[in-house]
């Protein structure tokens, strides 16, 4: 999902404006375009301009950052969040930079409500003065960031830049970084298919290329290495791509225990404190955030995390390098027995295992410095990792799509994010970069497929017509559910082309398909990820009897040992919870509640992990509890319990009200509600329970009781 290897340009909001003649004279120009990936690997003197890979017939549009539109004429302003740049110590030798910002970006799909940091950091030599940087933020951020470097001296003494993970919207950074710093032997350090991006987009910008006159680029490999001064011990490169970051590197620095792991280990967050760039809070304080990032973005590519994780093979330690303050090093048995489990998963007979690399602390992109936290998230990586391959072995859904600006990509990865939830595995193949054979084997072995694909010049992109070829003649994804989805412009001509062209081949659909104007919304992002989870439980339905069988065998043994029976007798209040996020609305039947504090106020709420609702809650959430009214629980109880199309409104037909602080649904034939924000949440089983504080109520029936929900057995609700 590189938008920039699609000669892309920044996703348009639906308000972007259309293409200029020059730009439009550029894109008809370039209709015919090659598939050009020689591999760019040093260049001493500036960057060697290299032709950009292309959709299908339709070349991507242009170098600018406006995406073009039919009808409008004037280029949007660009956009800029307000946000704060502080530097920070790591340890002795390293500092952080980092840029925080507490709005949640519409960028960042499936960003919770802590805003972000993007984090750059600066390596010391042994006299003291900054040598490497490392990384640089995207240029959104309202910050100034040479500005910054400059006054902490670094601009003069920089000799090295190194290049984690680039994409088009750091590459202007990136430029007013490289003409401050310019200075005899300078040189930027970028994987390979960063590299490509970079001469692509030099080749057409004058800036760029400019800033690049002089500049040492050099692509790392296996081999790279680099010394500071002084230093006995250097950094080590292991590159981590994944299909939607196939740039991205993480770097080890020896000297300091320290692995600098790009997107790996990251969290939207700008929760750290002002004075602190560690994850000081531990983690509680951010195990949803970090949770949230690897189901988003790591999870449908387990696979290939798999093969990252096994080639850092992190050995976490506590380390007074790292900055560490000792007494973390733990016996890793379990995280060493889920790797192997990976590792005969994932790689083949050529892939060596690398030696492990011992980390006191892990500096991610964005987020918390990594320390307090180290061995719980090292290992619930590989635990998560090792999870999502085993669902992926029993049954995967294989998401295709191709994506020139990243919206079509966006709907794949909430699809993704459903199919997930429902605890069914996911291989995501960005058409663009994947081979015949590895669609083929997708295909083969998938239990289901989508097919995304943008429209451009009223047709799919050549590579998504290749593979609905591909599938029209598979065998097995015949037999499978499946559906299409894609962003579209004006006329959206690709998904009715699939729709029509799969349905005419008799494949059974499982999901309306998806059709979104540019970017999406929160509320398409909804639909995507719930008819995600839909397609997810029509392909659990097949193995459902087989499940029940085995469940009633447990039951039969349970009920025997009567700890179920004995579990069924806990009982709780039957409840409604409603929410708001956005243009997205949702609700759930809830029971597994209980007050849990009276100063200040507070209660728990169970939810099961698939739930569509559970991602709406993350902590700093807002929600309403509607307290049923014993009597009138019936009515509200069918309704919520009638199967719902994605995003389909849960409430019609029912007359409701809204709070005002909330937005969400109050249901005023209810006892009583609670308005509340999630403070905090606990993974739990098959569970996780969130901890509200409540912030007001209201009793609607003063002379009714609460509706209580009896159970013969705790084996279901
Ligand atoms: C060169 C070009 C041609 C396009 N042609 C069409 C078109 O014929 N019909 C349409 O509905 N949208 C068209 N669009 C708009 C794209 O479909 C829209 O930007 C969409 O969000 C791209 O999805 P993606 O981000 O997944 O690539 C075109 C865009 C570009 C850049």
């Amino acid at each position: 999902m590189q938008r920039g290897s699609l000669g892309s340009v920044k996703p348009a909001a639906a308000s972007v404006i259309g293409p200029a003649p020059r730009r439009a004279a550029r894109y008809a120009a370039s209709r015919s375009g090659g598939h050009n990936r020689s591999a760019a690997t040093r260049t001493a003197h500036g960057p060697v301009p290299q032709p950009r890979r292309q959709l299908g017939t339709v070349a991507a549009a242009s170098t600018t950052d406006v995406q073009p539109q039919a009808p409008a004429q004037t280029p949007p302003p660009e956009v800029k969040y307000a946000a704060d740049i502080s530097i920070l110590p790591v340890n002795k030798r390293v500092d952080v930079v980092r840029v925080a910002c507490r709005d949640r970006l519409p960028e960042v799909e499936f960003n919770q409500r802590h805003g972000t940091t993007s984090n750059a950091y600066l390596l010391k030599n042994t006299s003291g003065a900054y040598e490497v940087l490392i990384d640089v933020p995207n240029k959104v951020f309202d910050v100034d960031f040479v500005g910054q470097l400059a006054s902490a001296g670094a601009t003069s003494t920089l000799t090295t830049i190194i290049i984690t993970r680039l994409s088009p919207e750091r590459l202007p950074v990136l430029a007013r970084v490289l003409e401050a710093c310019k200075k005899e032997g300078l040189q930027l350090l970028l994987s390979n298919p960063a590299l490509q991006l970079l001469n692509e987009r030099a080749a057409a910008n004058e800036a760029l290329s400019a800033a690049l006159q002089g500049v040492k680029v050099e692509a790392i490999n296996r081999g790279s290495d680099v010394k500071l001064a002084g230093a006995s011990k250097g950094l080590r490169f292991v590159l981590i791509p994944t299909p939607r970051w196939p740039d991205l590197v993480a770097v080890y620095s020896e000297q300091d225990n320290i692995l600098f792991s790009s997107n790996f280990f990251s969290a939207h967050t700008a929760m750290a404190g002002a004075s602190s760039a560690t994850d000081s809070g531990g983690w509680d304080a951010y195990a949803a955030d970090w949770r949230n990032y690897y189901d988003c973005m790591l999870a449908p590519v387990a696979r290939q995390v798999a093969t990252a994780l096994d080639r850092l093979n992190i050995n976490a330690t506590s380390s007074p390098e790292a900055g560490g303050g000792g007494g973390l090093a733990q016996a890793l048995a379990p995280l060493r027995r889920l790797a192997g489990l990976v590792r005969d998963l994932t790689l083949g007979a050529d892939d060596g295992v690398a030696e492990p690399l011992t980390v006191g602390a892990i500096a991610p992109m964005h987020g918390p410095v990594v320390r307090q936290s180290l061995t719980e998230l090292v290992g619930r990586y590989a635990e998560w990792t090792a999870r999502q391959v085993e669902a992926s072995g029993v049954a995967a859904v294989a998401v295709l799509y191709a994506s020139a600006y990243g919206n079509t990509a966006s709907l794949a990865q909430a699809i993704s994010r459903g199919i997930t939830k429902a605890g069914v595995g996911v291989e995501t193949l960005n058409l663009e970069q994947c081979g015949q054979d590895e669609l083929e084997a997708a295909l083969d072995r998938c239990s289901g497929f989508v097919l995304g694909s943008p429209t451009l010049g009223g047709h799919m992109p050549t590579q998504v017509q290749t593979a609905l070829g591909t599938i029209m003649r598979n065998a097995n994804a015949r037999q499978v559910p499946c559906s299409v989805f894609g962003s579209f412009g004006w006329s959206g001509e690709a998904v009715d082309m699939m729709e029509r062209r799969l349905k005419d081949a008799g494949f059974r659909f499982a999901f309306d398909p998806v059709r979104c104007k540019f970017k999406p919304t929160q509320q398409t992002l909804q639909v995507c990820e719930e008819s995600g989870l839909d397609l997810a439980q029509d392909i659990r339905k097949k193995k459902k009897r087989n499940e029940r069988v085995a469940a009633e065998k447990l039951s039969v043994a349970e009920v025997g040992s009567g700890k179920a029976l004995a579990l069924g007798r806990v009982v709780g209040s039957l409840c409604v919870l409603t929410g708001r996020d956005g243009d997205a609305e949702g609700a759930m039947l809830a029971s597994w509640v209980s007050q849990a504090s009276f100063n200040p106020p507070g209660l728990t709420v169970a939810v099961k992990q698939d739930r569509a609702m559970e991602s709406m809650l993350p902590v700093g959430a807002s929600f309403n509890l509607n307290i049923l009214a014993e009597g009138k629980e019936r009515a509200v109880m069918k309704q919520m319990l009638k199967p719902f199309k994605p995003a389909e409104d849960r409430f019609a037909g029912m007359d409701v009200q809204r709070s005002e602080s909330t937005g969400a649904v109050i249901i005023p034939d209810s006892a009583a509600y609670v308005e509340c924000t999630v403070v905090s949440r606990m993974e739990a089983g098959d569970h996780v329970v969130l901890y509200a504080q409540v912030n007001d109520g209201k009793v609607l029936n003063q002379t009714g009781q609460s509706a209580v929900h009896y159970r013969r057995i705790g084996t279901n609700y």
